[in-house]
């Protein structure tokens, strides 16, 4: 399937992201706040492939909730290009997203009673379009290349692999200018984590998309051109090994 490239995309196209003075604090059981994220500067620039490391708790998921803009950070900015992502009013910042952002959450986030092709799909219904013939064929190129062929399974009876790899079809579905991916290949057996994981990249190459992608999977991230260490000292950037 040939993905839809920068100029097809209803996002206005692939900008650097910028994450600047970033500060993140929760707070533990007994009430009391930690810091969960201290980023000082991390630039993210157009169509790069960049990984997330770093132990169970580190704060990668954070860190790509952040980019997606479903939180705010305590201190610090986050841009898409010129537009400040993190001072957006609520809804303009849903509107970026929708327009922006495809999201592979940990969790998938599938709706169980839809079947693959609605779930996959639901990005559109988001934007109010109607499904259209054209829609419903990308979704089962899509599918297909996730090796997803039975289409009208109801989310709810797939297994995890299956929810996990109907759940990156619809993270691409709308050609994303910006894939955040946490965990992508968590669930999958080492095969199947292969194909997906390569799919991934493949896509985000092919469309120009920028790839922010959170894993503990070193063929993955192998795969990334960079890799953001989390939790280890300063956050930094180093070469994928
Ligand atoms: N809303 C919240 N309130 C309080 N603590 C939170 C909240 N969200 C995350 N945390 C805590 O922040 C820390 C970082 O969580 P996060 O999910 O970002 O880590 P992670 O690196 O993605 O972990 P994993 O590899 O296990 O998925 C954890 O200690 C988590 O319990």
């Amino acid at each position: 399937m040939p993905a839809s490239t920068v100029s097809e995309r209803q996002g206005g196209g692939v900008r650097p992201l910028h994450f600047s003075g970033i500060q993140v604090d929760h707070r533990d059981g007994d009430g009391r706040l930690f810091r969960v994220l201290d980023v000082s500067d991390f630039v993210v620039p157009p169509g790069a492939l960049i990984g997330l490391r770093g132990p169970s708790g580190s704060g990668k998921t954070s860190l790509l909730h952040l980019a997606a803009g479903f939180f705010l950070p305590d201190a610090g900015s986050i841009s898409w290009g010129d537009l400040v992502v993190s001072t957006m009013p609520g809804a303009a910042r849903d509107r970026w997203r929708r327009d922006t952002v495809g999201f592979v959450f940990q969790d998938f986030h599938l709706v169980p009673e839809l079947d693959v092709l609605a779930n996959i799909t639901l990005p559109a219904s988001f934007s109010g379009w109607r499904q259209t013939s054209e829609q419903e064929a990308r979704a089962t190129t899509l599918a297909g290349r996730m090796g997803l062929t039975d289409l009208r399974r109801r989310a709810a009876v797939l297994s995890r692999g299956e929810q996990q790899r109907v759940a990156i079809a619809r993270a691409l579905f709308n050609a994303p200018a910006l894939i955040l991916a946490d965990e992508p290949t968590a669930s999958l057996d080492p095969v199947h984590a292969a194909e997906v994981g390569s799919l991934l990249v493949e896509v985000a190459k092919e469309s120009g998309a920028t790839l922010l992608c959170a894993s503990h999977d070193p063929v993955l991230l192998a795969r990334m051109q960079q890799v953001g260490m989390i939790g280890d000292g300063p956050f930094q950037l180093k070469a994928a090994a």
